[in-house]
């Protein structure tokens, strides 16, 4: 009798600890799903031991979208409202000059028309880039909702401007083409009296938390399946405000995408770089060397904005150089690359962006075997000739550790010597390849010139190798050399 009533306290107690890493939203309990030993617990020691799911290292290439209410200003940047409410001069002497004197941000709204929104071109344009998967901004930090949010009221864009479920017709449009879709989902938002009340608690509170941000985010989550959650707008609140370990461990246990969801790493200050699937760091992020975590980079086409500008000038813009400098870089060094464009109110993804990731599809399409479901090689950037970034694939490639270099497990199918510049006199120099040159075993041609094999001569450590005449080569810009064994 006296096991069984301790019995019964043991469960009490174990009842009582379980409610405390399981919180409550609007209209059902959260539970992280860590059950009996199963699953992951709601700590980073726990959650960050979930292997990557493959296809996010496979897919290398994504197109990222900044689209909101700041596409109507479209000036500046998509910090339009922030800057232009902290007085920054170029931003009120725009609205002094354009809007009426009581014009507020919200009147904005009804004119992001996005009438020329054409989801199905959107996705073929993207497929065409070459990008295996898309991030859409589904609320950026002005709270606006590219989905129907059912907790912000007249602020979402099917209640206002479009009277279109942005991200429903997108998602769908993008998978028919075979790319994954995510969401951009910022935590915090600047206006937001709810979330400025927690702020103003010192966040000890989570008001905001548990009654928007987390019931928002599983809306989407079960309406969209996304398989990319892009989380930003952490920074002024520790991870524990956020609740971000109960989120993620709900999300990897409980989730409907539990299988491939990949998550970034801005869930609270000084979580960045430290937890997350993949490390995005700063924006824009390119460390030019192996990381032992998965990375990527996001960077804007638009040098200057994320955000669609009218303003723009042609030398903000990233040339093809510029880009294909991005894409290989990173890759060799085992991140993705995350390419943003802005649409535009109308609906618009303007002429000199589609033609910079139409070329990037042009260059993918000749040399994307060097890129996807490639992995970092011994070499990362040559020692000899800098302009010359390595890859390579392996048999039984898997995504476990996808920034290490090869192991001597490792079967390697190819190696990719990827040239961001065209050698003067046709011969290109390298010098961390040349070993494996001099056995006689290898045989090197270009991507793009299928069945030509090259000659090259070996002297000091390094090698020269000769290119086919310029004029007969296919690609623009980058060239591929792919060196494999006879
Ligand atoms: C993708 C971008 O993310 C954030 O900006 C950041 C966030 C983090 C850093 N950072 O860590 O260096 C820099 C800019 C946003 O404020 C910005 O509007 C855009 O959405």
């Amino acid at each position: 009798m006296r096991l069984l009533i301790f019995s019964i306290f043991i469960c009490l107690a174990y009842a009582k600890i379980r409610e405390i890493s399981v919180f409550k939203s609007e209209n059902n309990v959260l539970d992280t799903g860590f059950n009996d030993g199963k699953g992951y617990r709601p700590n980073w020691r726990d959650l960050d031991k979930r292997p990557l799911p493959e296809w996010y290292d496979r897919a290398k290439i994504g197109i990222f979208l900044h689209w909101g209410v700041y596409a109507v200003p479209s000036f500046g940047s998509e910090w339009f409202w922030m800057n232009w409410k902290t007085n920054v001069t170029k931003y009120v002497n725009f609205m002094d000059k354009n809007y009426p004197p009581n014009f507020t941000y919200q009147q904005f709204a009804p004119m992001f028309t996005a009438e020329f929104f054409d989801p199905a071109a959107w996705a073929q344009l993207f497929a065409e880039a070459g990008a295996k998967y898309l991030v859409l901004t589904s609320k950026h930090h002005e709270g606006f909702t590219l989905f129907p949010s059912k907790r912000s009221f007249s602020w979402n864009a099917v209640d206002v401007g479009p009277k279109r479920d942005l991200v429903g017709e997108l998602s769908a449009a993008v998978r028919k083409r075979g790319l994954k879709f995510g969401v951009y989902h910022s935590l915090y938002e600047w206006f937001n009296p709810i979330y400025l009340q927690d702020r103003n608690a010192s966040f000890e509170t989570h008001t905001f938390v548990d009654t928007k941000l987390w019931p928002d985010l599983k809306q989407i989550i079960h309406d969209y399946k996304p398989s990319v959650i892009w989380s930003d707008g952490d920074w002024e609140a520790p991870d524990d405000y956020w609740r971000s370990t109960d989120l993620l461990a709900w999300l990897y246990n409980n989730s409907p995408v539990r299988e491939e969801v990949v998550v970034n790493d801005r869930w609270g200050k000084d979580i960045p770089g430290h937890h997350g699937d993949f490390f995005n760091h700063a924006d824009r992020f390119n460390p030019g060397k192996l990381l032992d975590h998965k990375w990527e980079n996001a960077f804007t086409v638009d040098k200057v904005s994320w955000g669609y500008r009218r303003n723009m000038k042609i030398g903000e813009i990233m040339s093809d150089s510029q880009l294909l400098f991005q894409v290989v870089s990173t890759v060799s060094c085992g991140g993705n690359a995350l390419i943003n464009v802005g649409p535009t109110k109308e609906g618009t993804i303007i002429p000199v962006f589609q033609e910079r990731l139409l070329f990037l599809g042009k260059w993918l399409a000749i040399n994307g075997e060097a890129i996807y479901d490639s992995s970092p090689w011994f070499s990362q950037n040559d020692t000899v000739n800098g302009k010359v970034w390595y890859t390579c694939t392996k048999e039984n490639y898997n995504a476990t550790h996808p920034t290490y270099p090869p192991t001597a497990n490792d079967k390697i199918l190819a190696i990719y010597a990827i040239a961001l510049e065209w050698p003067k006199d046709n011969w290109l120099t390298l010098g961390d390849i040349t070993s494996y040159l001099h056995r006689g075993t290898y045989q090197v041609e270009l991507l793009g010139n299928k069945g030509v094999y090259l000659t090259w001569k070996i002297s000091n450590g390094k090698v020269a190798i000769q290119l086919p005449d310029k004029a007969t080569v296919r690609s623009k810009v980058a060239w591929t050399l792919k060196f494999t064994l006879k």
